[in-house]
């Protein structure tokens, strides 16, 4: 490692880091689809305290999904002050709480008024489709091939960008702060930062590569974006949030409120980043899968990007610096609907009384009884990118009960990651040996066994799995020293991993798949041509 990386990561000198024998810790916001949490973790990487709030999901109609952006913010203030609290309860001191990391889910995009600081339309999630027929038109446009060479992402309802088009085209108070030069726009890390930092007071407008690589308006080699992306998207007058380091002492100030006013925010990834960064994926062939309201595989592929042929995409695994080692790209599979397939058993089909049940239930038969449920609730992300497919069970028979369709349910993440992992092996040429796991639905003993059987390799579950928060301390301990070189936290959460061995035989893993490939094949063109209502 170069001197200046073995300082630590953006000039924070070893002189810098607090040479006490004072305890330290890091605070993560972990900003989720489905909650919001802040995470108190000591320099061993343990979680000393910590904060969860659920907070509202929105379907206004079939395949929108929308957020409250001020009960994005007010949750996550709830969550640090509860974890302060009791923080402060076990007898420790604020002053020993030395700076905050942000993760956050990522695409969600919130437009805002510059001169109020106030939302102009509910956020829309990233696994909203009604942008569907637009992403279609815009896949016809001139130069539509050479937009996913620059930036690493496939033309879809899934980056934020058709989110914005949409905004655009369809909200009148966007289109009037468009001509007032009032418009805001935002990924939820840089709405978050904004509002943290005191909205309208400080202004502070910024991103990281990892989540500015999800608007399609940044070029993936040089981090910076490019204006054949505005061009072509016809956006040359909006303005983007400053592209800054995931880990920087200055760039994303201080909270302006909570029990932590003052404290600064030195860390930021988006959640699939962070969890490979909290994994300690930092090194060219190591990869990661998370498993929360989607799943997502990352896989390292070094200091260049590698454009995908196979249906994944080329993203920034972390931006820590330009030091050798210290920027990293990923491919990433992408799924749409993990954990959320299994929260709709719950609060929409009443199958269970929480997620942690379904397994429980999927666990009273022993095989899906012929049950195939692909689950493409916002149609179905990488490899297939299908968008005219949507949840559909296959192989129902009188036969039939709830906990084949809990099977099914819990199977679907499994074959897509299968599907996933073959992609990758295509477009890296190399083949994983074992998966690392993390999020709500590793949890699941029996969906992690299942996942060994349908990849073939070992699944590796780490004892803490709250591994993208973990990510997101880490990128802000490195900015202030607190650890100063990634060989600094080899020791974090490496204790204790439970390990899921594939145990079918190699012709049965076949067959199960092969059934899912039917499937699949089978749920295209479900909606046609027209999304909208007739
Ligand atoms: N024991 C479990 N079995 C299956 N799914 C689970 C279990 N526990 C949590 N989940 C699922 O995990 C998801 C939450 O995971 P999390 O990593 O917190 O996601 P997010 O960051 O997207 O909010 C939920 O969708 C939930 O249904
Ligand atoms: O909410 P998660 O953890 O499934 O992650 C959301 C992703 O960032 C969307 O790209």
């Amino acid at each position: 490692m170069s001197p200046s990386a073995a300082n630590g990561v953006n000039g924070a000198s070893a002189a810098q880091a607090n040479k006490s024998s004072m305890p330290q810790f890091i605070g993560a916001i972990d900003q989720g689809t489905t909650s919001s949490r802040f995470l108190i973790f000591d320099e061993a990487g343990n979680v000393v305290s910590s904060k969860n709030i659920e907070f509202s999901q929105y379907y206004p109609q079939p395949g929108w999904h929308e957020h409250d952006p001020i009960e994005i913010v007010s949750s996550v203030e709830q969550c640090i002050d509860g974890a302060v609290e009791s923080f402060l309860g076990q007898g420790h001191d604020l002053s020993s709480l030395k700076a905050v990391g942000i993760t956050n889910q990522r695409e969600t995009t919130v437009v805002w008024d510059k001169i109020t600081g106030e939302p102009l339309y509910n956020a829309i999630v990233w696994t909203d489709t009604r942008s569907a027929d637009l992403a279609r038109s815009l896949k016809q446009r001139l130069g539509s091939k050479e937009v996913s060479d620059i930036c690493g992402l496939p033309i879809s309802t899934y980056p934020s960008v058709s989110k914005l088009l949409w905004l655009l085209e369809n909200v009148e108070k966007v289109q009037e702060a468009r001509r007032q030069g009032r418009l805001v726009f935002g990924t939820v890390d840089t709405w978050l930062v904004y509002k943290l930092n005191g909205g309208t007071e400080r202004n502070v407008f910024v991103s990281d590569p990892t989540n500015a690589s999800r608007t399609m308006f940044m070029n993936l080699e040089k981090l910076q974006y490019d204006d054949r992306l505005r061009d072509f998207f016809r956006l040359e007058d909006l303005e983007l949030p400053k592209i800054v380091r995931s880990s920087d002492l200055k760039a994303y100030g201080s909270l302006a409120g909570t029990k932590l006013k003052g404290t600064r925010i030195t860390g930021c990834l988006g959640d699939q980043s962070a969890a490979m960064v909290g994994q300690k994926a930092f090194y060219p062939g190591l990869a990661k899968n998370t498993y929360g309201t989607g799943c997502f595989l990352l896989y390292n592929v070094g200091e260049k990007p590698v454009m995908s042929t196979h249906g994944l995409l080329a993203t920034v695994a972390f931006d820590f610096g330009d030091e050798p080692g210290q920027r990293m790209y990923a491919l990433e599979g992408s799924i749409a609907v993990a954990g959320s397939s299994v929260k709709f058993l719950v609060n929409r089909l009443g199958l269970a009384g929480k997620s942690s049940e379904i397994s429980a239930l999927a666990e009273t038969v022993e095989d899906n009884g012929g049950c195939v449920f692909v689950t493409a609730f916002s149609g179905l992300f990488a490899p297939y990118w299908i968008d005219d497919a949507r949840g559909t069970v296959f192989g129902v028979t009188a036969y039939t009960e709830k906990g084949h369709i809990a099977r099914a349910t819990l199977e679907a993440t499994c074959f897509q990651t299968r599907a996933i992992l073959d992609a990758m092996k295509k477009d890296s040429g190399k083949a994983l040996t074992e998966l690392a796991v993390d999020g709500g639905m590793c949890n699941s003993d029996l969906t992690m066994q299942t996942q060994a059987d349908i990849i073939g390799i070992p699944v590796s579950r780490p004892a803490m799995r709250e591994t993208t928060a973990l990510g997101a301390a880490i990128a802000a301990g490195l900015a202030i020293g607190v650890w100063k070189t990634f060989d600094d936290l080899k020791g974090i959460n490496s204790e204790g991993k439970t390990m899921f061995t594939p145990r079918i035989k190699e012709e049965t893993r076949q067959y199960r798949y092969g059934r899912w490939q039917k499937a699949v094949e089978m749920s295209k063109g479900w909606l046609g041509e027209a999304t909208t209502k007739l």
